[in-house]
């Protein structure tokens, strides 16, 4: 099977510091994969390289075989850490937009999931919460038909109810052989639905499994694990 993200000897260097320094990364389709790792650990640097945001200072990477450009651009659908959507638009109207500017989106399953979790299409971003903005910028993310969604802290201000109903969101809501690769540090919530992490340390990778092997091999829940791995 092709995979859909690769990466071969990947430094990204910014003007003060090098954030990777040498990933080699091989995602398959049909998975749900943590990125994790503590502050700095180049984890956003990562998903942005894979997004087509940043060039890489030297080595590969690759989404579908291709290098992130133009082509990706239809394959992959990225939430930026920060939100990054008109405040002045309402949810009905962002909606409409992403309906008009990407040919995979589902409009019926983002009016959908806005109702299930109780965001008024016609608010005004700018009166939304923080949380509920978020909420708002996941369903947009996760209502294309992608084959790979690049998540960048996608629930850090969402409440611990909600976040129940979104993760199993994400479960469901995307195609069985896409892949969603979703950095967080709230390891806890999100464990029950990864199939595998990626811990990143000092930008390369230090272990690459899966959830099944870390639990089977270390006898503990993958947050407990990354506790001890990066404890301070
Ligand atoms: N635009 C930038 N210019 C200069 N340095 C940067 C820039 N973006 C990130 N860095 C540096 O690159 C390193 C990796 O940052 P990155 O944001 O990828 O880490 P992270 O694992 O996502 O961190 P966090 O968990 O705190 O969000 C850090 O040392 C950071 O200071």
């Amino acid at each position: 099977m092709e995979p859909i993200l690769e990466c071969r000897q990947l430094f990204k260097d910014y003007t003060s510091c090098r954030a990777l320094a040498g990933v080699d990364l091989t995602l398959y389709r049909g998975r749900i994969v943590g990125l994790l790792g503590p502050n700095s650990s180049g984890k956003t640097t990562l998903i942005k390289l894979a997004a087509g945001l940043l060039a890489p200072t030297a080595g590969q990477i690759l989404v579908a075989g291709h290098v992130p450009g133009p082509e990706t651009k239809s394959l992959v659908s990225y939430l930026p850490e920060r939100t990054y959507l008109p405040d002045w638009m309402t949810a009905r109207q962002v909606i409409c937009f992403f309906a008009d500017f990407y040919a995979d989106f589902d409009s019926a399953a983002a009016f959908d999931m806005l109702q299930r979790l109780g965001v008024r299409p016609d608010a005004k971003l700018k009166t939304l919460s923080k949380g509920t903005k978020e909420k708002v910028q996941l369903i947009l993310v996760m209502s294309r038909r992608a084959q790979l969604y690049l998540l960048d802290e996608p629930i850090g201000g969402v409440d611990p109810a909600a976040r129940d109903y979104i993760l199993s969101t994400i479960l469901t809501n995307y195609s069985p052989d896409a892949t969603v690769l979703i950095s967080t540090h709230l390891i806890g919530d999100i464990e029950k639905i990864l199939d595998q992490v990626v811990f990143l340390r000092g930008g390369q990778v230090d272990l690459c499994a899966t959830v099944d092997e870390i639990r089977a091999e270390r006898g503990c829940s993958v947050d407990a694990f990354f506790r001890e791995v990066f404890k301070c």
